[in-house]
């Protein structure tokens, strides 16, 4: 009988469920959007039961349209938007609350405490991190403080809390009546409780925090046999791999060995080298995270430089000021103009991400005039994109010492081909979108096969690797030093748009 992996990649935007064939052909996808909630400025949540309900409506679609069941499946691997934390009931399944999401900055106030006792970077040696809304510890304090009967429920281990991850993992592999509690390596590389350097909790940042351990999942392998799912149209399949989005995509694109890298351009944009089996730390404004972590191998070790917000601007200008239908339609408005009339958008909605980690920006569109219209705008909005992946590709340099000679990228933004020219022109480097771009649903599938002897090894899956389409750079020399330099004072303009009270500032400096 032929088999297949399945693979759900849970993202910010939408839920998918993709089958792969052994050469990393789709044979099926599926794909829902579910609901982005804002209940006050800086407020991001999603329902988790509403993305569980679409995981396993979009399970169904896609076997059914191939025509598979679970048992044409060798293998399922998760992957997730990563940080998004949530607590949830163990005797009901019922979440305390709505989950919060990674981009949510209600915990600005906690960083700023917490920075008081030794600066941003106070964690950055054991985690990897710097203090940021960003992260899930300070999501879980929050809900710890602020949700009613939260923190009694976790000390006593009755709630659980857990990363998207966590939250299908459990409900798939049986939910209260046994389901598995745990995360994976790279899921748990991005809370800010496990230390890098031995993949577990960590004490002293639990007390830190005040996060119960009872409440925690366990943390295992990114491959590796984690339970059996039970609930339909699954029922029976193993669930073998489990792995951040962020990383996934990293695994799909087949970067294993030190040195290689790649960019997702999705709702923000994340760069991500391997730096093998070293935990590489940054002083340019970079993450150092987990890559993952096969089977019983030593856990591989990554440098990134994460983007809040690139493809969310896209949705901005479509939902919030109506310049389009639907986002590919960017495109065409965009080549309406011939150049973006020297304006410049910095989306800085949950501050600045990488390299700047600045939680007080806030965005800014710059260089208005009166010629300017909406075509300036799209064509600003994209160029943005491509500024920002810019200032990460230079921290990732000179933090590894090596040059990108081309860019692998992937992600919902890479159909768009204005984009990617301007990109290769900007780094003065090639950029690659490769066959198959569902890249980080591959990497979830390639750690699920794996697992299970369905792949033999590494080799294998760089052997399904190949290139679809390559923009070279073309942008003289000077326009791209104008563009440098307008940018940079548009970043000017959103650095530290928000006033802080004096004592937070002097101990946050
Ligand atoms: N043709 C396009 N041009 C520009 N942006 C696009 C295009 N198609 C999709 N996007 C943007 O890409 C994002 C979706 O990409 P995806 O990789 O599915 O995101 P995620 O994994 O974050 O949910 C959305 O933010 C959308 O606005
Ligand atoms: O779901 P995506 O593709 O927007 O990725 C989100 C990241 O995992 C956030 O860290």
């Amino acid at each position: 009988m032929t088999q297949f992996v399945g693979a759900i990649d849970q993202g910010t935007t939408s839920s998918r469920f993709i089958v792969f064939d052994r050469h990393g052909a789709i044979l099926a996808v599926a794909q829902k959007e579910h609901r982005q909630i804002y209940p006050s400025p800086g407020w991001v949540e999603h329902d988790p039961l509403e993305i569980l309900a679409n995981t396993q409506e979009v399970i169904g679609a896609a076997l059914a349209r191939a025509n598979l069941t679970a048992a044409d499946l060798a293998g399922v691997g998760i992957t997730n938007q990563r940080e998004t934390s949530l607590l949830w009931d163990r005797e009901t399944g019922r979440p305390l609350c709505n989950a919060l999401v990674w981009m949510d900055t209600r915990t600005d106030e906690l960083v700023q405490h917490y920075r008081r006792d030794g600066g941003q970077d106070r964690f950055r040696d054991k985690t990897g991190l710097p203090l940021a809304t960003y992260f899930s510890a300070l999501k879980l304090r929050w809900i710890l403080d602020n949700v009613d009967g939260a923190r009694t429920q976790a000390e006593s281990g009755r709630a659980l809390f857990g990363t998207i991850d966590s939250w299908l993992a459990w409900n798939l592999t049986g939910g209260p009546e046994g389901g598995v509690h745990l995360t994976d390596v790279t899921n748990a590389s991005r809370t800010m409780l496990m230390d890098l350097a031995t993949c577990a909790w960590d004490d002293e940042l639990l007390a830190t925090f005040g996060i119960p351990r009872a409440c925690l999942p366990r943390i295992v392998a990114s491959s590796a046999l984690h339970g059996t799912i039970r609930t339909p149209p699954l029922d029976g399949a193993r669930l073998a791999g489990i792995l951040g989005d962020q990383q996934a995509a990293l695994v799909g694109q087949a970067c294993f060995a030190p040195g290689e890298a790649k960019n997702t351009y999705g709702t923000g944009s994340f760069l991500l080298m391997n730096t093998g089996t070293e935990p590489v730390r940054s002083k340019a404004g970079l993450l150092t995270t987990l890559a993952y972590r096969f089977g019983d191998e030593p856990p591989r070790y990554a440098l990134e430089g994460a983007i809040a917000i690139t493809g969310a601007l896209v949705q901005w200008l479509r939902d919030n000021l109506g310049l389009f239908d639907s986002a590919p339609e960017i495109e065409a408005l965009a080549r309406s103009v011939p150049d973006n009339g020297d304006v410049y958008i910095v989306p800085a909605f949950s501050g600045l991400y990488a390299p700047y980690w600045d939680d007080s920006a806030r965005g800014v569109i710059a260089g208005l005039t009166r010629f300017s219209n909406r075509g300036h705008i799209a064509r600003a909005a994209l160029e943005a994109t491509a500024y920002q992946l810019c200032d990460v590709v230079a921290a990732m340099e000179a933090d590894s010492g090596i040059r990108l000679a081309t860019l692998k990228t992937d992600g919902g933004m890479v159909a768009n081909e204005l984009l990617m020219q301007f990109q290769a022109d900007m780094l003065g480097a090639p950029v690659v979108r490769p066959r198959i771009t569902e890249t980080t649903a591959l990497g979830a599938a390639y750690a699920a096969g794996l697992a299970v002897g369905y792949w033999s090894g590494t080799q294998e899956l760089r052997d399904n690797w190949g290139v679809d389409a390559t923009w070279r750079p073309a942008m003289p020399a000077e326009l791209r030093a104008h563009h440098q330099r307008s940018w940079k004072k548009a970043i000017g303009k959103s650095l530290g748009w928000i006033d802080r009270p004096q004592a937070a500032a002097d101990d946050a400096a």
